[in-house]
């Protein structure tokens, strides 16, 4: 028997790597001649380069600005030429300095400049392809920040810099982008975002994602005209299509960092989940195996919106291998679940007493899981 095991992270109790490593050690435990093959995926944000690096991307280090400015230790991962980032390890919510035991939300002022930081590495680096994986961002600055790492000058009516941060720009006078990095012309990117929300306005990143960095109403209405005065002046500089990209699917993505990668950077933009499916080779593995196992922490309406296990199932159909989900905990009945593809599903909330333990004995009951899932 060959059992291929790619789950996203349970968010709150074990990382994708986790989860597959319990599995596939419950799997072995029942079946000791099956031959597992673990892995790990992510849907573009955070978990990203972990899924990377465990298909054999180099992990490189690097310490960069963080969302608060402070410098926060990074990593980007590379495989021959091409780099991936994961825009949360630079300027996500994760690594915000904490007050009180909680991330100090800093929606007008938080950048994105780290990111910029890590894709000009790869640049650096001689990287002619960048998948730049986003969400979970702590920023709402139009992708400003990662712009200004990457040789970008926002100006002001005093033909001064900017300060950072997504307010800041409401005062942009004029875009200087003589200094760009001169790597970026001949460089391919791909932005995998799992949102399709266009820059502005009432679906905009501000609007939508804004209020989850700690952004009130007035700042979301702040905010999101600060950004179309991105727009505008990014268009005065660089030509319409800058204006247009505000409007393309994912544009909102990360706080804006979607329209910066899209307006600025020429980037293609991919679902997460398949850009990372192509990362690790997730086709290739599933090809002549007998059993698929996915899941994630919540089973939910979103993710048969397209999340990582439905990524996964599709792989799966598509070589006709049986795709078994497993989950921390589903609002989904059994008959959606069966509708959707999956030959079966796996609620570790079912095997424990009360939703707190089946958080923190996840690891024990996942590998429970895999010796059920591999007797049957
Ligand atoms: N071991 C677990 N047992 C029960 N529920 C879990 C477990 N791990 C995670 N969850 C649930 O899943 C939620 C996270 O969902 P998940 O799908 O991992 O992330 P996201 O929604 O960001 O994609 C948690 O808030 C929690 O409710
Ligand atoms: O970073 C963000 O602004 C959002 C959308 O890209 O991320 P998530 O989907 O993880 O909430």
């Amino acid at each position: 028997m060959r059992v291929v095991v790619a789950p996203d992270k349970f968010k709150g109790s074990v990382t994708a790597h986790e989860a597959a490593a319990e599995l596939a050690a419950g799997i072995a435990e029942a079946r000791p001649d099956a031959v597992v093959e673990v892995l790990p995926v992510a849907d573009g944000g955070e978990g990203t380069l972990d899924a990377a690096l465990d298909a054999g991307f180099e992990r490189h280090d690097l310490t960069v600005t963080g969302p608060a400015g402070d410098p926060v230790p990074a990593a980007w991962g590379r495989r021959g030429d091409e780099a991936v980032v994961e825009m949360s390890l630079a300027s996500g919510l994760a690594v915000l300095p904490t007050r009180d035991g909680h991330p100090a939300l800093a929606p007008r002022t938080a950048t994105s400049r780290g990111t910029g930081e890590l894709v000009a590495a790869a640049l650096d680096a001689g990287c002619t392809r960048v998948v730049l994986g986003v969400g979970g961002s702590a920023t709402t600055d139009g992708g400003a920040g990662m712009l200004t790492a990457l040789g970008l000058r926002l100006l002001d009516g005093h033909g001064h810099d900017l300060p950072a941060g997504g307010a800041a720009l409401a005062d942009l006078h004029r875009v200087d982008a003589s200094a760009l990095h001169p790597r970026i012309r001949d460089a391919e990117f791909v932005l995998a975002a799992d949102v399709d929300n266009p820059l502005l306005g009432p679906r905009g990143a501000a609007a939508v994602f804004g209020p989850q960095k700690g952004a009130s109403e007035q700042d979301v209405s702040d905010l999101d005209a600060a950004l179309a005065v991105f727009r505008d002046r990014l268009a005065d500089a660089l030509g319409e299509p800058a204006r247009q990209a505000a409007d393309a699917p994912g544009a909102g993505a990360a706080g804006g960092v979607g329209y910066a990668a899209l307006a600025v950077l020429g980037a293609e933009r991919r679902p997460g989940i398949d850009v990372v499916l192509d990362l690790v080779g997730l086709d290739a593995a599933v090809a002549g195996a007998d059993l698929l196992l996915t899941g994630e922490g919540s089973l939910d309406e979103q993710s048969l919106g397209g999340k990582t296990p439905m990524g996964v199932l599709r792989v799966g159909r598509r070589h006709g291998v049986p795709v078994v989900a497993v989950c921390g905990q589903t609002t989904l009945d059994a008959a959606t679940l069966h509708e959707a593809g999956f030959a079966a599903v796996h609620e570790l909330r079912t095997l424990a007493p009360d939703p707190e333990s089946s958080m923190r004995d996840a690891p024990r009951l996942l590998r429970e899981v895999g010796r059920r899932i591999a007797s049957q």
